[in-house]
């Protein structure tokens, strides 16, 4: 069994160490934390032994009634492969501890590309990640444009790609965060970071990304405009997205016109947390002109990166190929609305 150690458990490393319970191949060996919140306690009623991320701050702990099983640093000895799931920025600091520990590390998309051997996603470039020691999982808007980069590039090629994304301003249980009441270009740079992030998993990629930013907190929207290599019709690209397990259409038939009910159609559907792994994108939006191609999707930024890490950490220790691990990933986390 693989084991594998969490490092930050918010948003992404709560979900990751769930994810990597599901599968018959891995096992949560612990997961580090700053300090004790209802985070913690979660973790402890779930079984996970809790590590002390920052040692002068365990006591916070013992005096909160939570166990500590040690220091970060044992966790991290302990692990075959760590995911950090830090602040951005933190993800950069620890990788010389996991160089002191010889531990292979996954970073997230808030680290900088240059910090790492590759960028990965499971699709697009997943034997790029095998041996490495340090990967990082880009970002959920750099993993929802890939996936669809991904097959219209084999199936047609590439020749440009215009993305706008409309990117929800905090996640639910980010309060401090805005816009309250606004509309903001964001970066208001051009071209925002998210183009040359996808050219981290694409190098031959030309992609110009524009970013807003809205008081939004359910999911980002990404309006997408891919210049084909050869004109193709609309039905066809229909066919090629209905292949990819990662790639949700929404048929008309369901009536869904936004964030808010695709949200309520994963909590009807019982997803945990109401999670939506793949990229949504409204069917009848797939729109072909010439060799232009149209469409809208729905990015849930909490969640989408999750199986890429399951899949990074397979990738790094060289225990699967591409295929089998998005099998056994999907089939685990319940992957395919
Ligand atoms: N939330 C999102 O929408 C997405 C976030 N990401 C990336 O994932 C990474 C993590 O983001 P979130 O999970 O949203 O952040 P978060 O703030 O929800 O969680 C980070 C956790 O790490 C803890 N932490 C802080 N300093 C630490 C340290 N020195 N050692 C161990 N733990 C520490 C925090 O207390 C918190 O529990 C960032 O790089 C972010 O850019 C990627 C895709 C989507
Ligand atoms: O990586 C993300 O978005 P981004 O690709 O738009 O930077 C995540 O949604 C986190 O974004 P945040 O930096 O607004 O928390």
């Amino acid at each position: 069994m693989i084991q594998v150690a969490i490092n930050g458990y918010g948003t992404i490393g709560k979900r990751v160490a769930d994810a990597v319970r599901e599968q018959p191949d891995m096992e949560v060996r612990g997961v580090a934390k700053t300090r004790p919140n209802f985070e913690a306690e979660t973790a402890v009623d779930k079984g996970f032994p809790l590590y002390a991320a920052v040692e002068e701050r365990a006591d916070r702990f013992e005096e909160a009634g939570l166990e500590i099983a040690g220091p970060v640093e044992d966790l991290v000895d302990a692990a075959d492969v760590v995911v950090d799931a830090t602040p951005s920025g933190i993800g950069a600091e620890n990788k010389s501890m996991y160089e002191e520990y010889d531990t292979p590390a996954l970073y997230q998309g808030g680290e900088d590309a240059d910090l790492v051997d590759t960028s990965f996603n499971a699709r697009s470039n997943f034997e790029d990640a095998t041996g490495a020691d340090h990967v990082r999982v880009v970002s959920c808007n750099t993993t929802g444009l890939s996936r669809v980069i991904a097959p219209l590039r084999e199936a047609y090629g590439v020749e440009k790609v215009r993305a706008t994304l409309v990117r929800r301003g905090g996640d639910p249980g980010q309060t401090s965060r805005g816009p309250i009441n606004d509309i903001l270009p964001n970066p208001v740079t051009i071209p925002s970071h998210h183009g040359p992030d996808v050219e981290t998993i694409f190098d031959d990629l030309d992609i110009d990304t524009l970013g807003m930013k809205v008081p939004a907190t359910l999911m980002h929207m990404h309006s997408l405009n891919v210049t084909l290599e050869e004109e193709v019709d609309a039905s066809e690209v229909r066919d090629l997205f209905a292949d990819e397990s990662r790639l949700f259409q929404i048929p008309e038939r369901m009536d869904i016109d936004g964030s808010g009910k695709l949200k309520e159609y994963a909590l009807d559907a019982g997803r945990p947390r109401g999670d939506v792994w793949e990229n949504c994108i409204w069917e009848e939006s797939v729109s072909t002109v010439g060799n232009d191609l149209y469409l809208f999707q729905g990015i849930h930024q909490e969640s989408d990166v999750v199986p890429e890490n399951v899949d990074a950490i397979r990738a790094v220790l060289g225990e699967a190929d591409a295929e089998e691990s998005i099998q056994t990933t999907n089939e685990t986390m319940g992957i395919g609305l």
